[in-house]
């Protein structure tokens, strides 16, 4: 399956499918002259004798979030620029969101721009590799030091998916979740329903599919967020802030921060939209660490999200609510304010 970017200029395909990578990469690389990977060790040390034996010397990089660290940059692009990587050449990055993030970032800047091919191997991934968002870590927090620069392609060959690790698959299942959150109810029953018992990647397909078109509308229509890319955001306020002080995977940390989100539109709503307990009880069975919550330092939480990338005023922190299961809005909470609802939301769990 392919979809397609409609911006004015410079779109882009994204494949979708098994066992897709030499051939379809094939077509691409033919057309520079010389072609530079970037490859997750983890995926090179499961594939280097199967999908990834055409690929000759990559750079390999740690995998997780190490690789978005400054050291990380430093060598991502002195190694590089040792192998003289010039404008007219390409950089594939294949690895998980993290990967993806870093290598993105190093295409982004080395050379002030090379082109670039996402190569997602993660199910997290067919959220982060679209877009063209890219990023590095601070001290200060997650991907405060990135650009947005759009990748020639994205290949994304499912065949990587089987041979995911559980909490590989409970963090790239927490943004299929939030997919079907912003698309309706009806996809949010429907994945909760073909789920309950267990997350098997045989069902999740359509959901993929569904969750690129989904992130495709919000990227297409607002690509350097000034408005409603933001929506993509959902559950990430707090996710982002739990993720980076107790290094959770970052889509098990979005879990619980589309928990919070719930408890707060309730409170913002005024009534139950979310079934609190339903929920929690799903979440729960699957593995994802909700209790954690209830240890949460507020100050702590408060000080991380004052630094998110959404904030627009001083003393208070931009959310991504919800109205209903599909239609999000963006709103500023106030310091004081938001600190009691964390503390509600300990109590109540
Ligand atoms: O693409 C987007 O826009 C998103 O917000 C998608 C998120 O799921 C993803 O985790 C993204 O990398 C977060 O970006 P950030 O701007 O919050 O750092």
């Amino acid at each position: 399956m392919e979809i397609r970017t409609n911006y004015a200029a410079d779109n882009y395909t994204i494949h979708v499918d098994h066992g897709i990578l030499e051939s379809r990469l094939a077509n691409y690389s033919a057309g520079y002259d010389a072609v530079h990977f970037l490859v997750d060790h983890n995926v090179y040390e499961l594939y280097k004798s199967s999908v990834l034996s055409f690929i000759d010397s990559p750079i390999i990089l740690e995998g997780g979030e190490a690789s978005k660290s400054f050291d990380a940059f430093k060598r991502i692009t002195e190694a590089l620029l040792e192998r003289g990587v010039q404008r007219h050449h390409l950089i594939v990055v294949v690895g998980g969101g993290a990967v993806g993030d870093a290598g993105g970032f190093a295409a982004a800047t080395v050379l002030r721009g090379v082109d670039y091919i996402q190569v997602p191997t993660t199910l997290l991934a067919h959220d982060s590799s679209i877009g063209g968002k890219t990023a590095i870590n601070s001290t200060h927090g997650k991907n405060l030091i990135g650009v947005f620069y759009r990748p020639k392609a994205v290949i994304y060959d499912l065949a990587f998916l089987e041979t995911l690790p559980d909490d590989e698959m409970l963090s790239g299942f927490g943004e299929v979740f939030k997919h079907a959150l912003l698309n309706n109810e009806e996809t949010v029953r429907n994945l909760m329903a073909k789920t309950q018992e267990q997350i098997s990647l045989d069902v999740l397909k359509p959901f993929i599919i569904r969750g690129i078109e989904t992130k495709m509308h919000y990227v297409l229509n607002d690509e350097k967020e000034s408005g409603i890319r933001k929506h993509l955001n959902l559950g990430h306020t707090l996710g982002h802030a739990i993720e980076y002080k107790y290094k959770m995977p970052h889509g098990i940390a979005v879990v619980l921060g589309l928990y919070f989100m719930m408890f707060l539109s309730n409170r913002v709503e005024g009534r139950e939209l979310f079934d609190l307990d339903h929920f929690k009880q799903y979440f729960i069975h699957h593995g994802y660490p909700i209790q954690k919550l209830k240890s949460i330092d507020e100050e702590e939480m408060m000080a991380l999200m004052g630094r998110d990338k959404k904030n627009q005023s001083r003393g208070a922190i931009g959310f991504v609510l919800m109205k209903s299961i599909g239609r999000c809005h963006f709103t500023e909470i106030e310091n004081t304010e938001l600190k009691k609802y964390l503390s509600y939301l300990k109590e109540s769990l």
